[in-house]
């Protein structure tokens, strides 16, 4: 059996009890009951997750997957797919944004080519897992075929237990792949139920002509796979990434372990989706960083019944707003930790009227 399916049964359920013991460790601190809003929610949340009351600060990971999309042959992004294996060689020397946010927060990060066009023999710090040099062109015929889908999956669930095993308690998704905000918006539609021009947008940044070309792309995509929304590994593999695809399995792997997963933007929340679906059992598990810029990522977090903690215009992916939001988490942990009590700080409490 596929490692990713042998993890699906041991998903376990959120410790709601300790999620309640939480808020009432949260209820004695020296404030207004609930005035921290969402921190208290993240915090009882966390502790949910984790089935402890006081559960420790997160030990925090990342895992950035890159591939290739044979799509981009249409002309559905504003960079050249070269751009892909360059970026990778960037995270390689540590001089892209996330290992910037990484470094500040924190957050070890995993870099893995799933396969991107050109191998990278040689690059430090990134792991080979390639499945060929990128999908196939999926306007044409399926992105890869169900067997790659189900490796991609794999290889996700077993860097994720992988982490889990090295005592990573949080893992953050990011992806790097020129084109795969096509893909993601073909998932978007099947997966999510939603029209090609609610899912599709600018992407790095095409302009209005691109942008009609991309919603048409992913018109055809649909029309020459049919994807069978019932059959969420056919619609993976049809018009999926390799990259997307072993995200899934990072989900999947991670909350196996009891380990909650922080997405990033619009394509690491698709791949959340893909994970959903094939196991709603991984639903509590995610969290929602933010609300990126790309027209369908609201689309995928209703899908999800997520609200995103932060707003702040990215549109970037690699794992960034994952990473910024990781130090929320933190900030609320520190608070459950280390703020006063009224009976240790001697406030008054609520007056009884
Ligand atoms: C220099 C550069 C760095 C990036 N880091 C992430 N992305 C983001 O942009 C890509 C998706 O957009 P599209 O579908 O329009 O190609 C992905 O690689 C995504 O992670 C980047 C894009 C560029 C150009
Ligand atoms: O939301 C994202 O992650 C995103 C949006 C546009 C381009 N790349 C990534």
């Amino acid at each position: 059996m596929p490692a990713y399916r042998e993890v699906l049964a041991r998903i376990p359920d959120p410790d709601t009890d300790a999620g309640r013991q939480c808020q009432g460790l949260l209820d004695v601190k020296t404030k207004p009951q609930g005035s921290l809003g969402r921190l208290e929610e993240l915090a009882c949340q966390w502790a949910a997750l984790r089935g402890e009351a006081a559960p420790a600060m997160p030990r925090k990971g990342l895992v950035v997957m890159a591939a290739d999309h044979g799509v981009t042959e249409e002309g559905v992004s504003a960079y050249p797919a070269e751009v892909t294996a360059q970026m990778v060689a960037n995270f390689s020397r540590g001089g892209a944004a996330i290992n910037v946010l990484a470094r500040q927060h924190g957050v070890r990060v995993e870099v893995v080519d799933m396969g991107v066009r050109v191998p990278l023999p040689g690059l430090q710090g990134v792991r080979n897992h390639r499945l060929g040099p990128g999908t196939g062109n999926f306007t044409r015929g399926p992105a890869m075929s169900r067997r790659l889908a189900e490796e991609a999956l794999s290889v996700g669930t077993l860097l994720a237990l992988e982490l889990a095993e090295s005592g990573v308690t949080l893992i953050g998704l990011g992806d790097m792949g020129i084109g795969n905000t096509t893909s993601s918006a073909a998932l978007t539609c099947v997966l999510a139920g939603v029209s090609p021009d609610m899912a599709t947008g600018r992407g790095t940044g095409v302009d209005d002509a691109g942008l009609t070309r991309k919603v048409e792309v992913v018109r055809r995509a649909l029309a020459v796979n049919q994807p069978d929304a019932a059959d969420p590994l056919d619609v993976l593999a049809k018009v999926g990434g390799f990259e997307i695809a072993g995200l899934a399995g990072v989900a999947l792997g991670a909350a196996s372990k009891r380990i909650p997963v922080m997405l990033d933007g619009f394509i690491s929340s698709v791949a959340g989706l893909v994970a959903a679906r094939l196991c709603p059992r991984v639903m509590p598990f995610l969290l929602a960083s933010h609300m990126s810029r790309e027209a369908g990522h609201r689309r995928v977090l209703e899908a999800l019944r997520l609200r995103p903690l932060l707003d702040l215009g990215l549109r970037l992916g690699e794992g960034t707003g994952a990473v910024l939001a990781m130090g929320l988490l933190d900030s609320s942990l520190h608070i459950l930790h280390e703020m006063a009590t009224f009976a240790s700080a001697g406030v008054a409490e609520k007056s009884r009227r």
